[in-house]
């Protein structure tokens, strides 16, 4: 028999802190990796502090064999010394079946378990890898003497783990959220494509051959349109997601110098429902910022829409368009982000702050 509803409400192991009962809807736009057994990127962490939702030390993928120890004791030193603010600190620990991950633990635990937030597993193929990080944080956090769960991200990046979703997303109280690993996921999958995330030229439709005369050319000016390989998956996880109260983000976009294309992957996933992306390099900071903030505009649309509707029931026309209880709660999900987010950016706060708060409404 799996666990019972209440036994999501005891810790797993005696002494350790109470499993949180909702995740709290921190922002987190962007998760910034870096590598905290480099110097050049270390150094730059106490800065970023404030700039970004979210510092995650990285020791999976991108750190050599040979520096995994570095980077672990990079994390440890970087944890210690910091005041993180309102910025959050992750962590992305090797794959459970790495010979760095039990170390990773229960060196990370004890050394910084009070400074971690969230800590990212990579290559989650079911429930059972949820259960195994969980009951081993439950018996490390009560050997720590830690008064607050450390909360657990899984990356979405096998076949298996993306079958197996809803189970873990519910696998614990502890789940956090669902990252996109679209590099380790095409690998698994077998796809033809060796981009780290967004498009891909080939993966298109086409605008039917026009016909002249009868006779169909197949050789003519065709437009086609690039498609989004991850569309399936994205909107699979933001459901997911969305059922078990969690939060779902985009991954990584590795063009890095294709800003504008990075953009337009984000702003893709923020529409599906996302509610961030991760940053490999400080410029995409800046970008997942600007998309996941609602713009001005559908800020003061959203309260005008909730101001025009009243109690929420009903029927208005704004604009030559319909609105009711359903658009008015679309409404409030733009509106109760965008309070977040005022509440740690100080800009955002004065943009949004300008917006009038009783805007006319005019109707039809
Ligand atoms: C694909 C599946 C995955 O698992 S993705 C997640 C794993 N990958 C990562 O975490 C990659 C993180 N990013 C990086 O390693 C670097 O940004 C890469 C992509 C290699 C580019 O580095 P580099 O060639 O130095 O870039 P650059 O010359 O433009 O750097 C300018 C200055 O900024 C620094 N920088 C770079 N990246 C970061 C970062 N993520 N966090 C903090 N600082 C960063 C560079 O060190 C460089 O510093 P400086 O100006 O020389 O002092
Ligand atoms: O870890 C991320 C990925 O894309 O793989
Ligand atoms: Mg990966």
């Amino acid at each position: 028999m799996t666990r019972t509803a209440k036994d999501f409400f005891a810790p797993l192991a005696v002494g350790a802190p109470a499993p949180l009962r909702e995740i709290p809807a921190r922002p987190s736009r962007a998760i910034h990796f870096f590598d905290p057994g480099n110097e050049k990127m270390a150094a730059k962490v106490p800065d970023m502090v404030g700039t970004v939702d979210v510092l995650l030390g990285n020791l999976e993928d991108a750190v050599k064999a040979e520096n995994k120890e570095k980077s672990r004791q990079g994390l440890v030193d970087i944890g210690r010394a910091t005041d993180f603010g309102p910025t959050q600190f992750w962590t992305r620990i090797n794959s459970l079946d790495s010979p760095w991950v039990l170390d990773d633990l229960t060196t990370l635990v004890p050394e910084i378990g009070d400074k971690l937030d969230v800590i990212m597993v990579p290559k989650v193929q079911g429930a059972e890898d949820i259960h195994y990080v969980d009951r081993l944080l439950a018996q490390l956090e009560a050997k720590a003497g830690l008064t607050r769960p450390i909360l657990v991200h899984a990356i979405l990046e096998t076949a298996r783990g993306v079958a197996n979703i809803e189970e873990i997303c519910a696998a614990s109280p502890r789940m956090q959220g669902l990252s996109l690993g679209p590099a380790d996921l095409a690998a698994d999958r077998r796809m033809k494509t060796t981009r780290v995330g967004g498009g891909h030229p080939g993966y298109l439709v086409r605008q039917d051959a026009p016909k002249v005369g009868g006779e169909t050319q197949y050789d003519a000016e065709r437009t086609s349109y690039q498609q989004d390989l991850w569309h399936y998956t994205i909107a699979r996880m933001v459901d997911a997601c969305a059922m078990h109260g969690i939060y779902p983000y985009y991954g990584p976009f590795g063009d890095i110098l294709d800003t504008v294309a990075c953009e337009d992957q984000f702003r893709n996933a923020f529409l599906l429902g996302c509610v961030g992306a991760w940053s490999l390099h400080p410029v995409q900071i800046t970008i997942a910022n600007k998309v996941f903030s609602p713009s001005v505009e559908d800020v003061t649309h959203a309260r005008r829409v909730i101001t025009a509707m009243g109690d929420g029931t009903g029927a208005v026309m704004i604009d030559g368009k319909m609105e009711d209880d359903a658009s008015v709660k679309q409404c409030q999900v733009m509106v109760a982000l965008a309070e977040e987010l005022a509440a740690i950016d100080p800009e955002l706060k004065k943009q949004y702050a300008a917006i009038p708060d009783q805007v006319e409404v005019h109707q039809s």
